[in-house]
């Protein structure tokens, strides 16, 4: 079995024990023992999560769509707390942990990580919201049907919506490249790139589609100038979430309302 495959099952079975209750030990081969592996595992905690009244928005698309410009500019207008599953786990690689590595290599390959590992730190990032925070924009999750199962029945908690950057292939790989140039992101290559649209196509758009049949899909087109596509999420969002319209920058609104 390859360190991967060790560690995925090490993953799966640190899961299984906080959802099933059941103990289960596996020897691992190769260079690492397993319990010296699980003891870099994130421990998952099956336990309601205190929203404070914040409300909960999924923010999905492919790479590149523009998720995260967005999201940035969005937690601005609402005053929201951004978190990026993607970011967090490029912080947990440049901290230089072993399992940072093995994430750093799962991510230039376009693989989604575990979700028991987003879903651990996003429950601490969420955590660590400022008492100011209105509510949560989660960037990049979930990105398979069964990490947003898993996110709602650990957390004991349901969105409010999910906000999908519609964008076509061809202007994403354009931006990618572009991006590229100066992100430093080992999978902003042509090759990984390929890759990560194969898996959002196969893996992250039955799970967009698992949420437009329960109704929670505000879907936004995400081509054209960045100015107009974020007045586009910023309306949207305001019709899903009425009350958000009192919180959004008077200037912002008549500017986009004139
Ligand atoms: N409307 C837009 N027009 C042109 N470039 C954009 C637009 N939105 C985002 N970008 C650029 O495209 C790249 C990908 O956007 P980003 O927000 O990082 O996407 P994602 O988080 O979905 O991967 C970034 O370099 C960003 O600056
Ligand atoms: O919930 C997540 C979010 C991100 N990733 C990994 O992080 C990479 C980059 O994701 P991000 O959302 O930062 O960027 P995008 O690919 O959307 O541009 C993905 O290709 C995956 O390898 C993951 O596995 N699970």
């Amino acid at each position: 079995m390859t360190l991967l495959g060790s560690i995925s099952s090490a993953w799966d079975d640190f899961l299984g024990c906080h959802l099933r209750r059941r103990k289960e030990k596996r020897s691992i081969e190769g260079e690492k023992p397993a319990a010296e592996i699980k003891g870099e595992l994130p421990k998952l905690e099956d336990a309601p999560f205190d929203l404070k009244g914040r409300k909960i928005i999924f923010v999905l698309g492919g790479p590149g769509s523009g998720k995260g410009t967005n999201c940035t500019l969005l937690k601005d207008a609402f005053h929201l707390t951004h978190l990026s599953a993607g970011d967090l786990l490029r912080a947990e690689v440049a901290s230089g942990s072993p399992l940072g590595s093995e994430l750093n290599r799962m991510m230039a390959e376009g693989q989604l990580v575990p979700m028991d590992v987003t879903i651990h730190l996003l429950r601490e990032a969420m955590a660590r919201a400022p008492a100011t925070s209105n509510g949560y924009l989660i960037d990049g999750f979930p990105r398979q049907v069964d990490q947003g199962k898993a996110f709602e029945r650990l957390l004991h908690v349901v969105p409010a919506a999910v906000l999908f950057f519609d964008c076509s292939t061809e202007v994403m790989t354009q931006r990618l490249l572009k991006r590229g140039e100066t992100s430093g992101r080992p999978d902003d290559n042509m090759a990984s790139i390929k890759k990560r649209f194969k898996v959002f196509t196969e893996q992250t758009m039955p799970a967009v589609e698992y949420y437009r049949e329960r109704g929670m899909v505000v879907s936004v087109h995400s081509e054209g100038k960045v100015e107009d596509v974020f007045a586009r999420a910023k309306e949207m969002l305001m019709l899903r979430i009425p009350e958000w319209a009192t919180l959004a920058d008077k200037d912002h609104v008549e500017v986009n309302e004139a």
